[in-house]
């Protein structure tokens, strides 16, 4: 990715010290007809870090947001891994690689679902904000920059919560 963005080949790794990047995964039971806010499982939200690799046991469910804002419903093959881009590669390249909104409605399933979302992050001590290479007149700074703890502790106490802290630091 760091080469497909025009960087040495481990600028990401870098620029993220990835060497001691911080991970998260968060397990999800959807119950069958489960109802906790209408149709909606979970709401509209991106997730934090470098990307998110998600797997799952039974398809249908997840929906993500086009940069235009149509809602796209994932379908995965069997087996399949999904991969999402996260809040700070969005930060790292000033906005060029977007971390989509996304969410998961329930309506219908008539059987349980099970996810799992892990959240493959920066270091907790590297501190992330728009690589000089994305920024120019035209493209100025368009967050803040943060340490990966910093704009984790930025979400709440929970490190996934719903609402993610790119919101916060958007200039
Ligand atoms: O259950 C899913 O498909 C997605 C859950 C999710 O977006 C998350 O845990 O961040
Ligand atoms: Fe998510």
């Amino acid at each position: 990715m760091s080469k497909a963005l025009g960087f040495e080949e481990c600028y990401i790794e870098k620029a993220f010290k990835l060497g001691t990047g911080f991970d998260v995964s968060a397990m999800n039971l959807y119950p069958p007809n489960f109802r906790s806010k209408g149709s909606i499982g979970v709401p509209d939200h991106t997730d934090p870090g470098f990307f998110v690799s998600l797997i799952q046991d039974v398809n249908g469910g997840l929906q993500v947001f086009s940069n235009d804002g149509n809602c796209v419903n994932v379908n995965m093959p069997p087996n399949a891994i999904f991969i999402n881009l996260g809040d700070h590669l969005e930060i790292l390249t000033n906005g060029k690689y977007k971390s989509h909104v996304h969410r998961v409605v329930v309506d219908n399933n008539k059987v349980k679902r099970i996810s799992v979302a892990t959240l493959h992050g920066p270091s907790l001590d590297a501190f992330v904000s728009p690589a000089p290479e994305f920024v120019d007149d035209s493209h100025p700074p368009a967050y803040r920059g943060m340490t990966y703890k910093q704009s984790l502790q930025a979400n709440g106490s929970d490190e996934i919560k719903v609402q993610s802290s790119i919101e916060q630091i958007r200039l």
